[in-house]
């Protein structure tokens, strides 16, 4: 591989305006069927989803995907969503009971709109199969397939039946994969996924590693049609991890789906918790990653989302912040 890079490594290269106000810039994109007010999900993790955010999401026009860790609920929230006239969408992993739970719901006719298949090492037979037995029971189901880090990845997967791959290994926050490992796309995931993006033929999710709001924009122009995204979800009011106290602040719990605290257990541990402060509403930081994106558009020279997919850039390494912070 060559020109590998990072999200803070990379600044896009404004073209000239053709907006009178960032308003009229569109950030809406369509994934399986739907059309989404961003190209943004939170991450399919306890402590960032949970039902009552999944409904606001569906309501709102944003895209999400449940997690897959109180597996016994899963049949009740795709009904109950339906009910309601929403779409559902659901996580499930590999294992023996996995297989029973995707025929439960054909035989009960019960038929999420998106099924995401969550699993650390997605490059395998494992999910593979996963993908065929998703497709034979359920086959008006629109399936997401990961993780991945790899063009050879992207096109098995794909060419199984996966309609979306999800790129990422190790990027995240509360990842500590690469440290027990020694693999993955940690410190290089903008590169990685322009990499898998040129060999795929459907869309792709760009999981982990973003930053700032304008990692967003650097994700489409590098070929993500949607945007993973777990710690800047992380800490609202109504996120779902625990809260405390310290020195007067209050902080939110965020922990990786492969911890302890979600296994409940030390056996091969490849995540970690940490706190956030405690934030605003979740409303407030989708409405703040749309105005950011509507500017990143009007940057990009264009109207829509597309514009951002062809501006030049430039990489320059470690730059981007030059010592600032935000606040
Ligand atoms: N995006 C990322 O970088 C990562 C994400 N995660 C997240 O953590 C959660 C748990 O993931 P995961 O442990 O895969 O889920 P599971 O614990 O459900 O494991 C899925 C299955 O795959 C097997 N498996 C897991 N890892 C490997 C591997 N490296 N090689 C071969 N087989 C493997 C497991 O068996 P066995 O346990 O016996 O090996 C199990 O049968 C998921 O939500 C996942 O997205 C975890 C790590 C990295
Ligand atoms: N290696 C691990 N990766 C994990 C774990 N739990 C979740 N994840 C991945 O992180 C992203 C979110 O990344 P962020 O940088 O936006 O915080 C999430 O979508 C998963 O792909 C874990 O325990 N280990």
């Amino acid at each position: 591989m060559e020109n590998v890079f990072d999200y803070e490594d990379i600044q896009l290269i404004p073209a000239k305006c053709i907006v009178g106000s960032r308003a009229e810039c569109d950030t809406s994109v369509e994934l399986g069927g739907r059309t989404f007010k961003l190209p943004v999900v939170p991450a399919n993790m306890q402590t960032i989803i949970d039902e009552n955010i999944a409904r606001y999401l569906a309501e709102n026009d944003y895209f999400y995907i449940m997690h897959r860790f109180q597996p016994e609920t899963r049949l009740a929230f795709v009904k109950d969503m339906h009910e309601r006239g929403l779409y559902a969408s659901i996580s499930v992993g590999v294992k023996e009971e996995e297989y029973t739970f995707v025929q439960q719901l054909a035989d009960q006719h019960v038929v999420p709109e998106y099924v995401t298949i969550d699993i650390a090492h997605g490059h395998s037979e494992a999910v593979i199969n996963m993908i065929r037995h998703i497709k034979t029971h359920l086959p008006d189901s629109f399936v997401i397939a990961g993780n991945v880090g790899t063009p050879e990845a992207v096109r098995e997967l794909e060419h199984a039946g996966a309609d979306a791959t999800k790129v990422g290994i190790g990027p995240g926050k509360v990842c500590i994969t690469k440290i027990k490992t020694g693999f993955g796309t940690g410190g290089w995931q903008l590169a990685a996924l322009r990499w898998c993006a040129k060999a795929a033929s459907k869309p792709i999710i760009a999981d982990g590693g973003i930053r700032t709001h304008g990692d967003i924009a650097k994700s489409v122009r590098f070929g993500a049609t949607m945007v993973m995204i777990g710690s800047l979800f992380a800490g609202h009011e109504e996120s779902p991890g625990d809260t405390i106290e310290k020195d007067g602040k209050l902080y939110k719990e965020y922990f990786g789906s492969a911890s302890e605290y979600q296994k409940g257990e030390r056996k091969n541990v490849e995540g970690k918790k940490m706190y956030v402060e405690h934030k605003g509403s979740l409303a407030e930081t989708l409405l703040e990653m749309e105005q950011d994106l509507q500017s990143s558009i009007s940057y990009a020279g264009g109207k829509r989302l597309d514009a951002i997919r062809n501006v030049d850039y430039v990489v320059v390494k470690n730059s981007i912040f030059n010592g600032d912070k935000i606040y």
